[in-house]
């Protein structure tokens, strides 16, 4: 079996550790290098070490070190790392799953432009289920388009940085793009005071952040008489891990492109 060699950017974080014991526990993949921000204070430590377990993978801040020998990076940590790594990718040749969210627009044509010389995975939610539950959605908006506001909601841990969500903004993409609205135009991120009656084409969004929720999204459609609720929950990041990894696999027989998890779950 031809074993895929995995670098891991965030070493040390909560998507880094998942991911390398996901790594650790696939029969097709190896952990190649582990990265982590200059400063950091896992840096030195075997990678494997928040396991008991020696990996012979030290987590260091070069770029060189973490990546020589790998062919594949798994990054999930803040925009402005991402696109520093990426460049080193697309120099190199090394393919790409992006999971970290919070880009802006330019961050999102620099990744396109890297794609142009490696191949990329870049979704803001790696699992199985939201990945599905977009396709539900892209089906209701249709179903839902005259008489039914939309209102998406996401919960997350008390550390995310970022609001809303990366997945919640997808949603709100996929929903705007099946009524033919554009998002940038009817998103509504905050109400407060007197706002006035709701406009009918607009995409709200509420954002709680609390303890430790991994990732809760619901898509609320609301009518005069009824309201549907479209919800996922994510109980473990086991779920992100994994599709990361399916990611991976997809990637291996491309050399350049840019892809999402819809491309990498047939689901497009
Ligand atoms: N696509 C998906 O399925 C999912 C996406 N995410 C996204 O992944 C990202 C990371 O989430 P999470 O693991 O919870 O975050 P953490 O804060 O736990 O981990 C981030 C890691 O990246 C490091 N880091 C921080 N800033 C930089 C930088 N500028 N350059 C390089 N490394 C840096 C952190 O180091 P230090 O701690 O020392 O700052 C840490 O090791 C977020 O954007 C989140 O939204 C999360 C889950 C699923
Ligand atoms: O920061 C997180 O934890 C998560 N971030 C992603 C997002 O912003 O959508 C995915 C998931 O919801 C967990």
């Amino acid at each position: 079996m031809t074993q895929m060699k995995i670098a891991v950017a965030g070493a040390s974080g909560r998507m880094g550790r998942m991911l390398i014991e996901a790594i650790r526990n696939a029969p097709d993949a190896s952990l190649a290098g582990a990265l982590d921000i200059a400063g950091a204070p896992g840096l030195g430590a075997d990678a494997a070490a928040f396991l008991g377990e020696d990996a012979g993978v030290p987590i260091t801040d070069s770029l060189d070190e973490a990546l020589g020998e790998a062919d594949f990076l798994i990054d999930f940590t803040r925009p402005e790392g991402t696109l520093k790594h990426l460049e080193y990718c697309a120099e190199h040749g090394i393919k790409a799953i992006i999971g970290t969210t919070g880009f802006d627009d330019a961050g999102k044509a620099a990744i396109a432009a890297a794609a142009r010389h490696t191949a990329v995975v870049f979704a803001p939610n790696m699992s199985v289920g939201v990945n599905v539950t977009m396709k539900l959605l892209e089906l209701a908006a249709k179903s839902f388009a005259e008489g039914y506001d939309i209102e998406i909601i996401e919960a997350h841990h008390r550390h995310k940085v970022d609001a809303p969500s990366g997945t919640a903004l997808q949603m709100g993409e996929v929903v705007a793009r099946a009524l033919g609205r554009d998002l940038k135009e009817v998103g509504v991120f905050a109400r407060e005071g007197v706002t006035g009656e709701r406009d009918p084409s607009s995409i709200g969004f509420a954002t709680i952040r609390g303890g430790d929720i991994v990732g809760d999204h619901t898509v609320l459609f609301a009518g005069i008489g009824e309201r549907i609720e479209i919800s996922h929950k994510s109980s473990s990041r086991v779920t992100y891990a994994n599709g990361s990894l399916r990611a991976a696999r997809f990637l291996a027989g491309r050399d350049v492109g840019l892809y999402d998890m819809q491309d990498v779950l047939g689901l497009r």
